[in-house]
């Protein structure tokens, strides 16, 4: 799914209106019908709903929906700030058709204007939309800020008032925090970026069928992974199939103290559908990985604590493996490195590297020469940070990210919330997958066996991180939804892996 910026919305609107055709209020009221669709599903008819409109077209909204919830029989109180001395056409002709219905219209000019707000009732934000052009102030700023400092639930229609939806705001700027957020058609890109959680809260799209043709053509480097498009990627199993048909990784895992991150990304990688799976771990791992992940073959290490490169078992060199994953609990021995050093020429298929074996790359940046085109990084953004530069907010993040992979070309997972994955084409597709319970350690590792195994499958690197991100994602919210979020480990996430 596309993310548009604020010229491309609007002008997705006027091609719809222009090709549907369809009148413009006529939009707004199909705007205004889906949002009441999704907030009658969410709240019963007796909830005291206060709606605060401003005087442009996000304005217009809340006065449509306004009357459609009255229609429903909500109780419901409209109050309109009332900050400049014009309205949008829109907003004069829902004003017209809300009188038809209630005489009832308050108007905020000063603060003692604004209603008081309490816990069991719902605000409706449709104060400012898309079409914010500056900080708020006056008496917009007081009614948002008594509208936070209420213990209402707030629903922002469109986007949170006071919030851009495609550029930073300033550290001081007074912004809606809402619980919800119900915006059209397509999501905005600050939804995405951790700055504005506050002013996001829990996000949904309404489809108000806009113009479907200029959706496809309008050019984007930012996509949000819908559920169907992830589904689409899996690859369907073949009734002939045999092992080798679904390749054979080797994950360059762990150390002594960090055994379990070899165990967590190899037991990962085989419920992830690999193949054949052999590890090389130091051979203080050789007991625990043979034990703890018995479907995989060991190549032990000549060095007893860390990784070295030669094994003490016979085997076919790196660059014979269908892929590699390297990373997860090695630590940054020089024995390491100089193994990292020779093994990274003999590589000509795309790899996964993570965590430590990041952390040589960026103390070692030669290296990042040597990478294979079309692997896949997966920084958190700390080690991002390393490999690249501070940022100053999370859109030149974001700059910064798509240059790097595009310069690198390489496939960058930059991990968190909204886990980004960048392409070497420049776009990054954002994931909506997973919750704050994967906040803990290990289940890093496990996204690196993930990816590794659908290397070695043969899928196409940037659908490889695409799918793999999303389906670790649902996996950490299936366990959240068993057990919730809070004492989530990362076993837990091997175990809901689910590829269906
Ligand atoms: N155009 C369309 O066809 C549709 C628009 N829709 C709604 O329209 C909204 C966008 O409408 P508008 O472009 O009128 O934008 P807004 O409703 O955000 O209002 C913009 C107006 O407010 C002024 N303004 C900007 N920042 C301000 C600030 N900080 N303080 C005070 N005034 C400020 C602007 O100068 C402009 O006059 C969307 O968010 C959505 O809710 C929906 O009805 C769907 C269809
Ligand atoms: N709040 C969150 N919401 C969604 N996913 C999260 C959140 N916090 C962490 N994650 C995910 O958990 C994983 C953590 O990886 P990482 O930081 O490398 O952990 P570790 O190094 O301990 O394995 C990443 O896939 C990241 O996207
Ligand atoms: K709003």
């Amino acid at each position: 799914m596309k993310i548009l910026n604020v010229d491309q919305i609007r002008a997705l609107d006027q091609a719809t209106i222009q090709n549907e055709p369809i009148a413009p209020l006529n939009l707004m009221e199909r705007a205004a019908l889906a949002f009441v669709d999704w907030f009658v599903d969410h709240f019963p008819d007796t909830t005291l709903t206060k709606i605060f409109c401003g005087l442009g077209n996000n304005g217009g909204d809340g006065l449509a929906i306004a009357r459609l919830l009255l229609e429903r029989q909500y109780p419901v109180e409209v109050h309109v700030v009332r900050y400049a001395p014009r309205e949008s056409d829109d907003f004069m002709h829902n004003h017209r058709r809300l009188k038809l219905v209630t005489e009832k219209v308050n108007y905020i000019e000063f603060s003692r204007d604004i209603p008081a707000l309490r816990h069991n009732e719902v605000v409706i934000d449709a104060i400012l939309g898309s079409g914010l052009s500056r900080p708020t102030e006056g008496i917009v700023k007081s009614t948002i800020e008594a509208i936070n400092r209420a213990p209402a639930t707030v629903v922002a229609v469109d986007i949170a008032s006071g919030l851009y939806a495609d550029q930073p705001n300033a550290e001081d700027d007074v912004i809606i925090e809402p619980d919800y957020t119900i915006t059209f058609q397509l999501p905005k890109l600050a939804f995405v970026l951790p700055k504005n959680g506050r002013y996001v809260g829990e996000w949904h799209t309404v489809d108000i069928r806009l113009h479907k043709r200029y959706i496809d053509l309008a050019p984007t480097p930012y996509y949000f992974t819908h559920p169907r498009e992830a589904r689409l990627l899996l690859h369907k199993r073949d009734r002939y199939s045999h092992k080798g048909t679904f390749g054979h990784a080797l994950l360059l895992v762990g150390s002594y103290g960090k055994m379990g991150a070899a165990v967590l990304s190899a037991r990962a990688c085989l419920r992830s559908g690999v193949g054949l799976l052999t590890v090389q771990i130091p051979r203080c791992g050789y007991p625990v990985l043979q034990t703890a992940v018995p479907e995989a073959m060991c190549r032990p290490d000549g060095h007893q604590y860390v990784l070295t490169g030669p094994s003490e078992v016979e085997g076919p060199p790196p660059g014979d493996y269908t892929t590699v994953g390297i990373g997860p609990g090695i630590g940054k021995a020089p024995e390491t490195l100089a193994m990292f050093r020779e093994l990274l020429p003999t590589l000509k298929k795309p790899i996964v590297v993570d965590a430590d074996a990041l952390n040589l790359l960026s103390e070692n940046r030669e290296l990042l020469e040597q990478v294979p085109p079309n692997s896949i990084l997966t920084p958190h953004p700390k080690e991002f940070e390393r490999l690249t530069q501070t940022w100053k907010d999370d859109y030149e993040k974001l700059g910064i990210l798509r240059d790097f992979a595009k310069t690198h070309q390489v496939v960058v997972v930059l991990k968190g919330a909204y886990s980004a994955v960048a392409t070497p084409a420049g776009e990054i597709h954002f994931n909506g997958t997973g919750n704050p319970g994967l906040s803990t350690g290990g289940t890093g590792d496990v996204l690196t066996g993930v990816l590794t195994a659908l290397l070695a499958q043969g899928y196409d690197p940037v659908e490889a991180a695409v799918l793999g991100v999303y389906a670790h994602g649902l996996a950490g919210d299936r366990v959240a939804e068993q057990r919730g979020p809070i004492g989530m480990v990362a076993s837990d996430v091997v175990d809901a892996l689910r590829w269906e």
